[in-house]
């Protein structure tokens, strides 16, 4: 099914309605976006990313036209983000590490505990990666190892995350291509704590989001009277719209951006 791009009017239709929902008033939407296969293409590493100039504009102006009402929820952590986005992360509320941290102008930014467990955890996926040719990524709140390049080491991978998981009291990320030992959260109570800001308080949540950790978003989303959209492959989901890929979110918003 392909998405459809909606002729320009002053309301908010979403790009794939599994059901025809009535149109939303665009000032009573707040957006809430995944990062790294929703607003930018996935790459074969994490460090690979492409952040462009495009994006950073359309980012400014979605900031200037919904003021309060744009947020990026990812599970990247906000150095992660800050060091993608620079002085753009400062336009938006951000929740990072999957929601165990979150920076808004009102409250500053939030974190959860580094876990002690972490670094003994962190060393033995740092070893398996440099002995597999394999990627691992540190970060704030978790440690990650891809497999992106590497594809037959997945099992492998996941064995080892599970077993250290147990070990030292961690949570277990899957992810695209990746797994994760990280500290507690969830990007769904993100959106929660992110929109009982000022101003975003009584708005109608819209989550994009393309990986699994992106349901607990979609879910809360829906919960809120909102909704989450897809973006990617049908498959199941909370979501109740979709889009194909990264451009087509970004028609999207280029296609509201016109109509504000
Ligand atoms: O919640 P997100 O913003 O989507 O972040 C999820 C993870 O994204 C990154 O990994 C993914 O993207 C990489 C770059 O495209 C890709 O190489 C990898 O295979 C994907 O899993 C990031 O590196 C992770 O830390 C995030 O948790």
């Amino acid at each position: 099914m392909l998405a459809e791009r909606q002729p320009a009017t002053d309301v908010l239709a979403p790009p794939l309605a599994v059901l025809d929902p009535p149109p939303l008033a665009l000032d009573n939407v707040s957006l809430f976006f995944d990062f790294d296969g929703t607003l930018v293409d996935l790459a074969p590493t994490p460090d690979a990313v492409l952040v462009d100039q495009r994006l950073l504009d359309r980012l400014d102006t979605l900031a200037e036209r919904f003021p309060g009402r744009v947020a990026i929820i990812s599970g990247r952590s906000i150095t992660q983000l800050d060091a993608m986005l620079g002085r753009h992360a400062q336009l938006f509320a951000v929740a990072g590490s999957h929601g165990a941290e979150r920076r808004t102008p009102e409250d500053g930014h939030i974190a959860a505990e580094r876990p002690a467990s972490l670094e003994a955890a962190a060393a033995v996926l740092r070893a398996f990666a440099d002995a597999n040719g394999l990627v691992y990524e540190a970060k704030s709140l978790g440690a990650g190892l891809h497999y992106r390049m590497s594809p037959a080491f997945e099992p492998d991978a996941v064995r080892l995350a599970e077993d250290l998981a147990a070990t030292h009291g961690l949570t277990l990320q899957r992810g695209k291509m990746m797994v994760e030992l990280r500290t507690p959260g969830d990007k769904g109570a993100a959106l929660r704590a992110l929109i009982a800001a000022p101003t975003m308080a009584g708005s109608m949540p819209y989550f994009f989001g393309d990986d699994v950790t992106d349901e607990d978003g979609f879910e809360a989303a829906r919960a809120l009277g909102g909704a989450g959209i897809l973006i990617g492959e049908p498959r199941p989901t909370a979501a109740a719209y979709r889009l194909n890929d990264v451009a087509a979110l970004r028609d999207w918003i280029a296609a509201i951006l016109e109509t504000r």
